[in-house]
């Protein structure tokens, strides 16, 4: 299809349906149950009509703009809503990129797919584009195979996400976590099981990483979940008090009991008690848990009076217990007691694609929190984020996203990224993998200078406008120098660089070896 070859009908700010276009092929039919409706904005009356026909005899709903200014105004109808919108560069009243950063500032349509087109393609209009979150670019005039599968492909990718953002809204409404990562996956089934059962659960993993979020999901699903949730310290209560804490104490069982005191123990009757940092608990303490555990029983210090109660209890850890068991540090049947389920809270890094959500659920809960506006984050910054090593965990993201609310200005930019504090004072390429992290893969370097680079091969030098550089080489450029950052960003990691660029990493892989991409260039 190209534009000069369609003429006739389609008059601005319309919908199709009306146009008998003869001797096109295809039948416009906007009747089609579930239409997804595309919005054409440019003010060349023969582009519009093109589309229209094009996207119309596919079943599609179509509106027509013949400038910014209608396009907003019919984006901002609740009544009819626009699933995709294709934008002109060059409008009469206001370039489609600026309409591009109104809409993306815009809550009710910020998350609006749109593709930009352009009779007179910069390389700059084409980088702004994608910056500003379109999901395609492409120049007149317009082949009809591309525009149809573009638009399919964005429509099914937005469809993706939507359900996406259902999942994730879901799970954190039952879990009141966050998480789409396989490992969360398992996490959210291992809690499913073992809430409806009494057994003791050892919760293991590296701090912050949502340990106690995970004891309080277990016990709000369990049948306890009316009883009390009771959390305790350990590590915060000092060694001489940790027993009357525990079980309570009578009024002058000791010098400084004033009054009579319920303990932790009594408190949680009916319901669970959470014993964070289980690992700091000292050997008496534990021999008292422990057997508190075995009877049911309990007494309070300075009391003969034995109580029953009726406790479920959950146990975390940041520390290898198993090793402590070892070294007698702690009691292995106390141990035994509460392994009966083990959990493992998967560190940050082992799940780096939740980074982007779990940022926008901070930003969001920040907002709500303090009564102000929520802030979109850049790209930039969300990709910066994923680069990150992450030893504080999900807490440490939660600082960050809160100190760059309120640091920024209407949005979050890379400016506002404070310094990562944990950065390796030698670079990345020296910086140690952390545990558990996929050591750096990538292809054998090829000997060095043995690619000739032609003045427009991928590698070759940046385009400027004006260097006549087609749209398609402009692409390669692009996408083998986005590729090579984010390569650099990650410190060569190909998982990582896989969840940034949304790739399969044997996709990354074929990429790396399609474009040349030596370990260590640039
Ligand atoms: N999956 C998640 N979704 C949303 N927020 C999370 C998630 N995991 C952790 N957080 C947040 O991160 C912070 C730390 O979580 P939490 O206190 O549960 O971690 P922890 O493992 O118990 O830490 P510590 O070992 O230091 O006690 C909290 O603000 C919590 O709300």
């Amino acid at each position: 299809m190209t534009a000069a070859g369609n003429t006739g009908g389609g008059s601005g700010g319309g919908t199709s349906g009306s146009s008998g276009s003869s001797g096109h092929p295809l039948t416009p039919d906007s009747g089609v149950p579930g239409a997804k409706t595309v919005l054409v904005v440019d003010d060349e009356k023969n582009i519009r009509r093109a589309l229209e026909l094009v996207l119309a005899g596919e079943g599609y709903r179509v509106l027509l703009a013949e400038n910014a200014g209608q396009a907003l105004r019919l984006l901002g109808n609740p009544e009819s809503p626009v699933d995709l919108a294709i934008f002109d560069v060059k409008l009469p009243d206001m370039s489609g990129l600026d309409a591009l950063e109104r809409i993306r500032r815009d809550e009710a349509i910020k998350d609006l797919p749109i593709i930009v087109i352009s009779g007179h393609a910069t390389v700059n209009d084409a980088v702004q584009a994608i910056k500003l979150g379109a999901s395609d670019f492409f120049e007149k005039p317009l082949a009809r195979e591309r525009v149809l599968v573009s638009v399919k492909n964005v429509l099914e990718a937005a469809q993706t996400r939507r359900a996406l953002a259902e999942v994730t809204r879901l799970q954190s409404q039952r879990y009141e976590m966050i998480g789409q990562a396989p490992a969360m996956g398992r996490l959210f089934h291992d809690i499913e099981k073992v809430a409806p059962t009494k057994a003791g659960v050892l919760i293991t993993g590296e701090s912050g990483t949502g340990k106690e979020l995970i004891s309080r999901a277990i016990h709000r699903l369990s049948p306890r979940t009316d009883g009390p949730f009771v959390k305790v310290n350990c590590a915060a209560i000092p060694r001489e008090l940790i027993e009357s804490e525990l079980f309570g104490h009578e009024r002058g069982a000791f010098t400084g009991a004033q009054a009579r005191k319920r303990g932790f123990f009594e408190q949680a009757h009916g319901g669970t008690l959470f014993l964070d940092e289980i690992g700091d608990m000292d050997l008496v303490a534990q021999a008292k848990v422990l057997r508190a555990l075995q009877s049911g029983e309990i007494s309070r210090v300075g009391s003969e009076h034995v109580m029953h109660v009726d406790v479920r209890v959950l146990a975390a850890t940041n520390k290898d217990l198993s090793k402590a068991v070892e070294r007698q540090t702690f009691r292995e049947d106390l141990f035994f007691r509460l392994n009966v389920f083990p959990i493992r809270s998967p560190a940050l890094r082992e799940r780096v694609e939740d980074i982007p959500l779990l940022a926008a659920a901070f930003m969001k809960a920040f907002a709500r929190e303090n009564g102000t506006k929520e802030k979109p984050i850049d790209p930039e910054v969300v990709r910066a984020l994923i680069a990150r090593k992450w030893p504080g965990n999900v807490r440490e993201l939660k600082n960050v996203v809160e100190r760059m609310a309120i640091l920024s200005g209407d949005r979050v930019t890379i400016a506002d990224l404070p310094e990562d504090p944990h950065e390796s004072p030698f670079g990345e390429e020296d910086a140690p993998e952390p545990a558990g992290a996929e050591s750096p893969s990538i292809l054998p370097a090829s000997p060095e200078g043995d690619h000739d680079h032609d003045e427009h091969s991928p590698s070759g030098p940046p385009p400027v406008p004006g260097s006549y550089m087609t749209l398609r080489e402009f692409r390669e450029y692009s996408e083998r120098k986005y590729i090579v950052d984010t390569l650099k960003l990650t410190g060569w990691n190909i998982s990582r660089t896989a969840v940034i660029l949304g790739v399969e990493r044997t996709n990354l892989h074929k990429k790396i070896r399609a474009f040349a991409i030596k370990r260590g260039e640039g």
